[in-house]
């Protein structure tokens, strides 16, 4: 690929663009946000004006009930000689692109599975897409050229291609995406009129539950709007489990020791329902979850502590392979907590601590 067009540089426009761009093909920004696309642009994501047409394939990344009339504008134009889109939702955007008119030949939908809560082009990163999957959906319409384009894009930006039906899709991102990131908000928004005392103490738990949460509450009605009966499917699931966890819990609660036992074997039951879920949740890069082991490490509030930290696990010759730092307010020193391949962990913890650093074991 030499050339590209990307329409919509948000989040995930400018990071398609810098992934691109990095790659060396000469990437054309458009947005109908001026000033957005100027933020694009000066990040190196790509070129503001007109390419020379037809380039050799436009990626449409606006939100999705746009998708059909960006398409339909771009196709008339004779944009680019293949077309795909990111939207996280496909029957609806596929229809309506067929119902305007699209050619379906030069267009196929996609969707990378990758994403953070921050919208707009300063938050896009050229490597977000690394080693996650990409899921096309080709109709029988779909051409080879659009096929085989989109699977270069996505190798471009390091991403996994996965095939997949539309409808197909749809249910899946609702109950791996979409009705999560409603019960996110659900547990956030019971936040908002907490206490001082409750919120100073809220800790790696709810907010790992809670991340999401900060997602474009317009781009999120837009998701959710366009995928509302899968999404209200899953959460009728979650209601039905929520009524068991509350009637448990109240039998927990009262005097009747028969229904004691029986809440507290309803509750396991579901705990166990929750362990067994959680390991079918692939672990970085798309791969099985790895059982990391972790060295948890004491650091100064001081400025370079952390860099001087990841220098030495480097020189460890140690890979980290995630890290999270807790750090309270008003203390003056924090936990950072470093998963490594357990093979690596005792070696870790030796190293760093006749460096001087304090190791919890
Ligand atoms: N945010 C995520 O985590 C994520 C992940 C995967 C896919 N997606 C999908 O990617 C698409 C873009 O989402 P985002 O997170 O980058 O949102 P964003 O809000 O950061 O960016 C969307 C951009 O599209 C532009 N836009 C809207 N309508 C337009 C139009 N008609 N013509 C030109 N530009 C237009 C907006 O000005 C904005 O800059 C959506 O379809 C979304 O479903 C999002
Ligand atoms: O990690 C996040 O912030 C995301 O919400 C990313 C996420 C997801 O649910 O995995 C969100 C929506 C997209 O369509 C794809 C990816």
């Amino acid at each position: 690929m030499r050339t590209a067009a990307v329409i919509g540089t948000g989040l995930i426009g400018t990071s398609v663009a810098l992934a691109l761009t990095r790659r060396g093909v000469a990437v054309y920004l458009s947005d109908r946000d001026e000033s957005v696309l100027r933020t694009a642009a000066s990040l190196g994501a790509g070129q503001v004006g007109d390419p020379v047409v037809p380039v050799d394939l436009a990626v449409v990344a606006v939100p999705p009930a746009y998708v059909a009339t960006v398409l339909e504008e771009a196709q008339r134009r004779g944009l680019a000689t293949t077309y795909t889109d990111v939207a996280s939702v496909k029957a609806g955007p596929q229809a309506a692109a067929a119902a305007h008119g699209v050619d379906q030949k030069t267009y196929i939908g996609g969707h990378p599975l990758a994403g953070r809560e921050v919208a707009g082009p300063l938050a896009g990163r050229a490597d977000l897409f690394d080693g996650r999957p990409w899921v096309l959906t080709p109709t029988a319409d779909t051409g080879r050229d659009a096929l085989n384009r989109a699977l270069e894009l996505i190798s471009l930006c390091g991403a996994v291609p996965v095939v997949m039906d539309a409808a197909d899709h749809d249910h899946a991102v609702a109950l791996i995406s979409h009705a999560p990131h409603v019960v996110s908000v659900l547990m956030a928004a019971r936040l908002e009129h907490a206490s001082e005392d409750a919120a100073r103490i809220a800790g790696p738990g709810v907010r790992d539950v809670t991340r999401i949460a900060a997602g474009d509450p317009l781009l999120w009605q837009e998701i959710l709007s366009s995928n509302a009966a899968a999404v209200a499917d899953v959460l009728e699931e979650y209601a039905s489990d929520l009524s068991g966890a509350v009637i448990a819990l109240r039998a927990l609660a009262g005097d009747d020791a028969d229904k004691r036992d029986a809440g507290r074997e309803d509750l396991v039951a579901l705990l166990r329902r929750g362990n067994a879920g959680h390991s079918r949740v692939p672990g970085k890069h798309g791969a099985p979850r790895a059982v990391y082991a972790t060295v948890t490490v004491v650091i100064s509030d001081a400025p370079g502590e952390l860099a001087r930290l990841f220098a030495a696990v480097g020189a460890a010759g140690v890979n980290i392979e995630d890290v999270r730092i807790e750090h309270s307010p008003g203390q003056q020193a924090g936990l950072v907590t470093l998963q490594v391949a357990p093979d690596s962990a005792d070696r870790l913890a030796e190293r760093l601590g006749e460096r001087g650093w304090t190791v919890q074991s």
